[in-house]
């Protein structure tokens, strides 16, 4: 487990990616107690210098023999290969491991976590590693856990618009590339996605199973279930990517166990830590992927009552995917971690 210092080594797996670049905005934005940072990402950006909390730090390249000596941190925000070869090896060597991966979420070793939602969560790390979830879950249990809470969720309905962000780096170079072709009557290329992004959008996140469900869908479905404790939740998702560079909406529709007026759930909503109500229909005020952008709350409006059911609430949520959807998220499981 983590030893008490006054500061903490740090190695970024994946530190100029799309997630990662944004991790050393937010160690510095809030002054984690850093004692040193290492930096490592494929040999095609070994020898970039990146800057965090006012010093300059050069990226390595990930090699069977990088060593990981003096790290108390590793944050891996790479593929899930490297999540895969270095996560355990790390976290036997006694490296806190956070894991952006969908490797160990579902391991019953590998707690995961929202701190806001389940901090108790990293009371015991068996195998060294925290997992964060898939940047979709995260907002979706932020939004459900006071409502759990207040009156208990029976069955959650959730229909995603996913940034292209939410892919990483290369889709959001592909969404600006294709707008530019497009705008000047040029082929468009479509290689990250398989079909193109802009103006358009893909009812499909991950691959598909035999059912015809995406791997995005199940993971969703899975996660919310294992941190919100609800292992019978009825929960089924439908996912989609949209031409939008950063932050992922949802639309949550909710059937509770018992009454919940819309102002109750505005007030249990208000009062959760890291979300904040943005909800005046009337004034036009709703949570758009430009509000979220860059923020670190989790925004939830057009909250009104369902009455096709008993007990139904409809939501709208937006939420920073690169933010409070992976790198805030894992900066925050630290911090906790630190805190003790
Ligand atoms: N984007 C999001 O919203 C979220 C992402 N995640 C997860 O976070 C992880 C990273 O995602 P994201 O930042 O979007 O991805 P990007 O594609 O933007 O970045 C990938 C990073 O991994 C590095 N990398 C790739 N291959 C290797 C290799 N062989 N050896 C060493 N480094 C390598 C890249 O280095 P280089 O630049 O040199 O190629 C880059 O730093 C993934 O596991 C993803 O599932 C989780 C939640 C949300
Ligand atoms: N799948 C998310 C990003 C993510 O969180 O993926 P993963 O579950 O593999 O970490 C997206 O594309 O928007």
């Amino acid at each position: 487990m983590l030893k008490k210092k006054s500061a903490y080594t740090i190695a970024i797996l994946g530190a100029t990616g799309a997630v990662g670049k944004e991790s050393l905005e937010i160690l510095e934005e809030r002054n984690f107690p850093l004692a040193g940072l290492r930096l490592f990402a494929s040999k095609r950006s070994a020898g970039e210098v990146m800057t965090c909390q006012g010093k300059e730090w050069t990226v390595e390249e990930l090699t069977e023999s990088s060593s990981f000596a003096g790290v108390d941190f590793a944050f891996i925000s790479a593929t899930d290969s490297i999540s895969k070869e270095y996560g355990p090896r790390l976290g036997a060597a006694g490296v806190v491991v956070i894991d952006d991966s969908g490797v160990f979420r579902m391991d019953p070793q590998v707690p995961l976590v929202v701190p806001e939602v389940n901090a108790s969560a990293l009371r015991s790390l068996p195998r060294g590693i925290v997992s964060i979830p898939n940047c979709t879950t995260t907002p979706l249990v932020m939004a459900l856990k006071p409502l759990h809470d207040a009156v208990g969720v029976k069955r959650v309905v959730v229909t995603t618009f996913q940034s292209v962000s939410g892919t990483g780096a290369a889709a959001m170079d592909e969404l600006l590339d294709q707008t530019r072709a497009l705008m000047a009557f040029r082929d468009v290329k479509a290689e990250v996605y398989p079909y193109q992004i802009a103006f358009n959008l893909l009812p499909h996140i991950g691959s598909f199973s035999e059912g015809g469900e995406c791997s995005e869908e199940i993971k969703i479905v899975r996660e919310t279930r294992k941190i919100l404790d609800a292992p019978t939740m009825r929960v089924t998702s439908t996912t989609v990517r949209v031409p939008v560079l950063r932050c992922h909406s949802e639309s949550i529709n909710v059937e509770l166990e018992k009454p919940l007026t819309p102002n109750e759930a505005r007030a249990a909503l208000a009062a959760m830590p890291g979300v904040l109500v943005y909800d005046d229909p009337l004034k036009k005020l709703y949570p758009m992927p430009l509000d979220a952008t860059g923020k670190d709350e989790v925004y939830v409006g057009r909250i009104r009552e369902d009455a096709s059911v008993t007990n139904g609430l409809n939501l709208w949520v937006v939420s920073d995917n690169l933010r409070k959807g992976a790198a805030l998220n894992a900066v925050q499981i630290a911090e906790s971690l630190v805190r003790g």
